[in-house]
């Protein structure tokens, strides 16, 4: 009797032993697996991808990336591109944006129908209240229309605009340096030249339609930030920007290979310049309405990652995010890498050059199949070229868009 209980007890020992780790084991791996299929039991997934979508495209901000991805969705799917109208490349801007910037879109005609508006432009978000008249962009775009944004660091976007703006903007014109720029701003900058100047200071806001030369006022700042975010569903951030399409993509229900997408639009490391940290103090000061929307948005995108992926799958989906875009960039790209104005022979895949910006394209690899080949070409086709193509797409009766440079 006491034989068989101590065998028992023995056997109960061993198979618990033997069971816990498989146990744990399980739960871990379960663990792993409720995260990948948590996509398709919930969110992404679930319902049709949404193709009704504004994009405030923001400038220096890694946004001509963005577009590109958007007009491929436009081109693969058929969907309809509220372009700039006649030869204009933007939609009014420096001027608040109005519904009738907008080709096909009449004062009193039918209503035409768009999916996505993603050119440059400046919102008018009206800074007296939401609701009170309805937004010229809402006059153009469908009620169920996602919006959504991006920003960069102010520090690093205007950089970006000093060297890009530095012959059109006067407060850069004549300043021999960001850094001399930053140190005395009101030696070149003239207010009263606000719309020549968008791009010397505040730019993001300025883009949002706020005023770029507003005090500093909390009360004025936390209503203007509040406005952005009733209004904009996502705002994503250009530092990272590969979390920023992991999230895009949960959001907009589409496939991985649709927000897969080359750098577009980036100088080359000749044309950066590094600001000392002084000037780096000095440009968050200079454009302190910008800190605060990019602070600000920096915030709601992590808290947003966090609730809607989780570290884990987010890393597992940037992962698989660049691991296609190695795969691509084999396919298509000559030596997988960018290549400047000069080394560029394709002219249609040269991108437009800007103040000293030494602004990089693609060639792409030779003998590649017609189908590749066409994948391709729109992966790497700057934004003017690609705005060009659509428009005449879109309105084949209408005269072709002229881009200048290319006709030299
Ligand atoms: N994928 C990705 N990730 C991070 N950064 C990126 C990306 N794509 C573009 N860029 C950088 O964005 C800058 C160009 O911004 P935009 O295309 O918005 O410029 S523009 O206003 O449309 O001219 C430009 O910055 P600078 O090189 O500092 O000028 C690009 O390098």
């Amino acid at each position: 009797m006491l034989l068989s209980l101590r065998g028992s007890m023995q056997r109960c020992f061993w198979t618990l032993l033997i069971l816990t780790p498989l146990l744990l084991l399980l739960v871990g791996l379960l663990h792993v697996d409720m995260e990948m299929l948590t996509p398709l039991l919930g969110g992404q997934t679930e319902g049709l991808p949404i193709t009704n979508i504004m994009f405030l495209k923001t400038h220096k901000t890694a946004s001509s990336t963005v577009l590109n991805i958007l007009y491929r969705f436009a081109e693969m799917h058929n969907l309809s591109v509220a372009l700039p109208a006649g030869s204009r490349f933007h939609l009014g801007y420096p001027w608040l944006f109005l519904a009738r910037y907008v080709e096909g879109v009449e004062q009193d005609g039918p209503q035409r129908h768009f999916n996505i508006m993603c050119n440059h432009l400046r919102f008018n978000l009206p800074e007296v209240g939401l609701g009170a008249c309805p937004l010229q962009v809402q006059k153009v775009m469908p009620n169920d229309t996602l919006y959504f944004s991006i920003l960069r660091n102010p520090i690093f976007q205007l950089e970006s605009s000093f060297t890009y703006y530095r012959l059109n903007a006067p407060a850069f014109r004549d300043a021999p340096s960001l850094d001399a720029f930053l140190a005395a701003p009101h030696t070149y900058y003239n207010q009263s030249l606000s719309l020549k100047n968008a791009c010397a200071r505040n730019h993001m806001w300025f883009d949002l339609g706020f005023d770029p030369n507003a005090p500093v006022e909390e009360s004025y700042v936390r209503a203007r930030l509040a406005e952005v975010e009733q209004r904009f569903q996502l705002v994503l951030i250009a530092e990272h920007f590969d979390e920023s399409m992991v999230l895009l993509r949960r959001r907009l229900r589409w496939r991985l290979d649709d927000v897969v997408s080359f750098k577009v639009n980036s100088r080359s490391e000749r044309t950066v310049t590094r600001l000392t940290p002084e000037g780096q103090e000095r440009a968050k000061r200079w454009c302190a309405l910008d800190w605060r929307l990019y602070q600000h948005f920096n915030r709601t995108f992590w808290a947003a990652v966090r609730a809607e992926l989780g570290p884990r799958r987010l890393r597992s989906e940037v992962a698989r995010l660049r691991a296609r875009r190695r795969e691509l960039a084999a396919l298509c790209l000559q030596d997988g890498a960018p290549k400047n104005k000069t080394q560029i022979t394709d002219l249609r895949l040269q991108p437009f050059q800007s103040g000293q910006a030494d602004i990089l394209g693609y060639n792409l690899r030779q003998g590649l199949d017609n189908e590749t080949l066409r994948m391709c070409q729109r992966m790497v086709m700057p934004e003017l070229q690609y705005m060009a193509h659509l428009y005449t797409l879109q309105f084949p009766e209408k005269p072709a868009k002229i881009i200048p440079f290319l006709k030299a």
